[in-house]
């Protein structure tokens, strides 16, 4: 256990990622005292019915006042609004962040309404898994994993190296980068892949040749990989594609290239071509296993329902 970081955290919106900040900020030490909210009444009652939070609020604006840190775990597209029903109750000297999967779109609807006097450090925790809701949290999601700062311009240093002690203490590692840069770089690692897990799993489900028992059954990794990830939550990734459009659809479009040669290098027979592919690709697995990046399944070994 560390000392506090901030007195009141409060967490709006009580999801997996919100549920995780609470457990991981209580097995540190890290606040004084959690509020939470939640829109609907029944993942309020919920959160309460598991002693989530020291006091789960019926307002956004209930859980915000008095907060030093306001952390907004709410879909992207939700981000603007929530914003607002928060505004005009932040204390002088607050710091607002969030934990979407996007960060352009957030600074954009975000910033204009953080108040004089509010500071804003947005941030992404990259871990999470394919399960939602104030049940699907747990401690130790973010263990060695990162968690990007993206601090806006002109903003005050002190809040920021706050906010990264928390997430330190959540047990995250912390780097900094700008804002299109890390957009650029999810939809490589993150918002494309996605994109193409819900792709397949879309495509063997229209398989109609292939019965539904068959896909389950015969599932090897990759495929099983695959319906784990489209199993996410369906408005949180809606939001991260019409939030992330430009990057999401520049990466794409190399990824249908790409993907078109290969598929001609199976009609031709140009195995050469395939080979030298996988080869450059399995250098790249091997490259990310030798920097120590490849940490424990998202789901920490958890059993994951189909
Ligand atoms: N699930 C994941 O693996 C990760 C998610 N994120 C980001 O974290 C944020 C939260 O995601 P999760 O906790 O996974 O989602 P979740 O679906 O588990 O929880 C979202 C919460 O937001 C509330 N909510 C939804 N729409 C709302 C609205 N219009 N107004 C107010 N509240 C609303 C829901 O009721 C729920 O309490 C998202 O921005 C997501 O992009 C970041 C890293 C990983
Ligand atoms: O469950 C998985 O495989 C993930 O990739 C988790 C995840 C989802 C969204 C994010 O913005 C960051 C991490």
């Amino acid at each position: 256990m560390s000392a506090p970081v901030y007195n009141r955290i409060a967490l709006i919106g009580l999801g997996l990622i919100a549920s995780s900040m609470a457990h991981a900020i209580r097995r540190g030490g890290l606040a004084t005292e959690i509020t939470g909210y939640a829109r609907s009444a029944e993942t309020r009652e919920t959160a309460r019915s598991i002693n989530l939070c020291d006091r789960v609020c019926d307002t956004a604006a209930d859980a915000a006042r008095d907060a030093d840190l306001v952390v907004l775990c709410v879909p992207v597209g939700a981000m603007g609004a929530v914003m607002a029903e928060i505004t005009p109750v932040l204390k002088p000297g607050a710091t607002v962040s969030d934990v979407g999967s996007v960060k352009r779109h957030v600074i954009d609807t975000v910033l204009p309404q953080i108040p004089e006097g509010v500071h804003f450090v947005p941030a992404h925790p990259l871990a999470g898994t394919e399960h939602s809701g104030p049940e699907a949290g747990f401690a130790e999601l973010y263990d060695n994993r990162w968690c990007l700062l993206v601090p806006v311009e002109g903003s005050a240093r002190a809040p920021v190296d706050r906010l990264r002690k928390l997430w330190e203490g959540m047990g995250a590692n912390v780097d900094e980068m700008d804002a299109d840069h890390h957009d650029l770089v999810l939809a490589v690692t993150s918002h494309a892949p996605h994109l193409i897990a819900y792709t397949m799993v879309g495509v063997a489900d229209d398989l109609r040749r292939v019965t539904d028992s068959e896909v389950i059954k015969y599932s090897a990794a990759g495929f099983r990989d695959f319906t784990r990830i489209a199993a996410s939550d369906p408005t949180m990734w809606r939001d991260v594609f019409l939030t992330n459009k430009d990057a999401t659809l520049e990466i794409l479009g190399r990824f249908t290239e790409e993907l078109f040669a290969l598929q001609r290098a199976i009609r031709t027979g140009d195995g050469e071509h395939l080979h030298q592919y996988f080869t450059r690709t399995r250098a790249i697995r091997r490259g990310i296993i030798e920097a120590g990046q490849d940490t424990a399944a998202p789901n920490f070994g958890r059993e994951t329902k189909p």
